[in-house]
């Protein structure tokens, strides 16, 4: 038995206290779109602005959340969205059973790069990794420059589920991660 295996056993004696599944979620985007406090959200319930330095390579938190009946072991991985990084998070890629992708509503360059981020990802993840698209900052409506119906457009095209979320409400973070744990 590896660690990792070990580690999803950890939980207790009967079956239902057993973390079934290790699923293995990361999280990608241009640096700034909010990235790391979606996952701080996600997992402890709360935002803290401004706190986070830019991400230095890559980071994991597990949580675990039970999706229909099942427990399952959530291990994100949160990425350094800055280009000098990018060859360190590839590696990363072809473990990933789900990927977060990220724009910032209030930053168009972001969005504009999400395609770039899909070819990445193509070329670097699982052929059957669970994508899903995010357009984060979704509570500063008087900033925002990218319309929802731009986000969904983009969404189909790719034939991949679309949100809006914020890291700072908690608005559609916990369906995003729970969505793709399934
Ligand atoms: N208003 C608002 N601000 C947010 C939201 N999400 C993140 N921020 C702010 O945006 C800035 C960048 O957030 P981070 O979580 O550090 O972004 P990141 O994508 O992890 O950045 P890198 O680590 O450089 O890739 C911080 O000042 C956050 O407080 C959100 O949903 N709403």
């Amino acid at each position: 038995m590896d660690l990792q295996t070990l580690g999803s056993y950890q939980g207790g004696a009967g079956p239902d206290f057993y973390e079934h599944v290790l699923h293995k979620t990361i999280l990608v985007g241009d640096s700034g779109v909010g990235k790391t406090s979606l996952l701080v959200q996600f997992d402890q319930g709360k935002f803290i602005p401004g706190s986070f330095s830019a991400t230095v390579g890559i980071g994991f938190t597990n949580k675990v959340v039970t999706v229909d009946g099942v427990r399952v072991k959530l291990q994100i991985w949160d990425t350094a969205g800055q280009e000098r990084f990018r060859s360190v998070t590839h590696a990363y890629y072809r473990d990933a059973q789900a990927l977060l992708l990220l724009y910032d509503i209030t930053n168009k360059a972001s969005f504009e790069n999400i395609r770039a981020w899909l070819t990445e990802i193509h070329e670097y993840a699982q052929r059957d990794v669970v994508i899903m698209l995010l357009g984060n900052k979704a509570d500063v409506s008087s900033e925002r420059v990218i319309r929802s119906e731009d986000g969904e457009t983009l969404a189909r095209e790719y034939g991949v589920p679309f949100l809006e979320t914020s890291a700072k409400t908690g608005m559609n973070v916990e369906l995003a991660f729970l969505a793709i744990a399934k």
